[in-house]
C-alpha cells in the first residue's frame, strides 16, 4: 500500500485474501470448484454450508496448509507461494486437541501466541503480560491459567486456543467453528468481542459457523457469494477505530 496517498476509505480496502478460480480435489473427489472470492480489509465474512460442503478445506487452503489443485491464492496482495508474513494471520482450526501429556500451562500456551519464529527469544515485557491477562480474562480462563493444558476439558482447551489467537490481535483472524463445545455465556462474550474487534479495531475476520441466527443478526440474511454448497455472508466496517487499546473494554 502506498501510504503517501492513502485516504482512509482507500486504506481499508486492501485485498486481504484473493482467490482466483480456485479448485480443490481429494483424489477424484472434487470439493471446491472454480471459486473466485475477495476478502477486503475490515470485512467480516461468515462461511456457511452443510457438513462436507468443503468449508474446512477452503480455510486450510487459505492459511497455506493445503495447495489448490487449480487457481491462485493471494494473501495481503502477495502470492501464497511467496507469502511469509504469517504473524499477520491467526488461525483457530476446528478440532483442536492437546496431547494429555503436553507439559505447557494455559498461560504459556496463550503467551506463545505473541511470538513468531522470528521473536522466539524475546524477553517477556510488562505489556505482554497485560495482553495475556486480558486474553485470559476475556475467554474466562484466568482461574485456570496455571493448569496444564492437557488436563483441561475440550471446551476449556478451545477457549485457550481462542485466547492464543486473540492475544496478538492479528490483521486477519480465520476461525473454523470457534465456539463448538463452549458454554453459552463464553460464546456470547466471544462474539461480542470479535464483533467489536471487527468494527473498531481494524481486524478482518473469516469464520465458519453453523449458528445461522448469529450470522444473520450480524451479517444480514443474504449471502454475497456462493460456491457449490458454501455461502459467504459479508459485512464491511467503516466505523471509526477505537481509541482504547486492548480488548477487555469491549465486554463492558
Ligand atoms: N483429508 C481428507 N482426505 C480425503 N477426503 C477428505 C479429507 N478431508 C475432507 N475430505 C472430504 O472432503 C469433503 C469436504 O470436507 P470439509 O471438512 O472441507 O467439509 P466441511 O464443510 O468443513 O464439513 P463440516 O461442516 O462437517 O466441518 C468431505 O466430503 C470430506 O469427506
Amino acid at each position: 500500500m502506498n501510504s503517501e496517498n492513502a485516504a482512509p476509505a482507500a486504506y481499508c480496502h486492501e485485498n486481504i485474501i484473493e482467490l482466483d478460480q480456485v479448485s480443490f480435489a481429494y483424489g477424484d473427489q472434487k470439493v471446491i470448484t472454480d471459486l473466485s472470492l475477495v476478502v477486503k480489509e475490515r470485512d467480516f465474512v461468515g462461511v456457511i454450508g452443510s457438513n462436507g460442503a468443503g468449508k474446512t478445506t477452503l480455510l486450510r487452503m487459505m492459511v497455506g496448509l493445503l495447495k489448490p489443485s487449480q487457481g491462485e491464492i493471494r494473501l495481503f496482495g502477495q502470492s501464497i507461494r511467496r507469502f511469509r508474513d504469517w504473524d499477520r494471520i491467526g488461525y483457530v482450526p476446528q478440532k483442536n486437541a492437546f496431547n494429555p501429556l503436553f507439559p505447557a500451562t494455559v498461560r504459556e500456551v496463550v503467551m506463545s501466541g505473541l511470538y513468531s519464529n522470528k521473536k522466539l527469544f524475546k524477553r517477556v515485557g510488562k505489556e505482554d503480560l497485560q495482553k495475556c491477562s486480558e486474553a485470559l480474562e476475556v475467554m474466562r480462563i484466568a482461574d485456570i491459567a496455571g493448569k496444564r493444558i492437557g488436563q483441561l476439558s475440550g471446551g476449556q482447551q478451545q477457549r485457550v486456543f481462542l485466547a492464543r489467537a486473540l492475544i496478538n490481535q492479528p490483521d486477519l483472524l480465520v476461525l473454523d467453528e470457534p465456539t463448538v463445545g463452549i458454554d453459552a455465556q463464553t460464546q456470547a462474550d466471544f462474539f461480542e468481542l470479535i464483533f467489536h474487534m471487527h468494527r473498531h479495531h481494524h481486524m478482518t475476520f473469516l469464520m465458519v459457523s453453523h449458528d445461522m441466527e448469529m450470522i444473520e443478526s450480524y451479517l444480514g440474511k443474504e449471502p454475497r457469494d456462493r460456491c457449490g454448497g458454501i455461502k459467504f455472508y459479508v459485512r464491511h466496517s467503516h466505523e471509526q477505530d477505537c481509541t482504547i487499546p486492548g480488548m477487555q473494554h469491549s465486554l463492558v
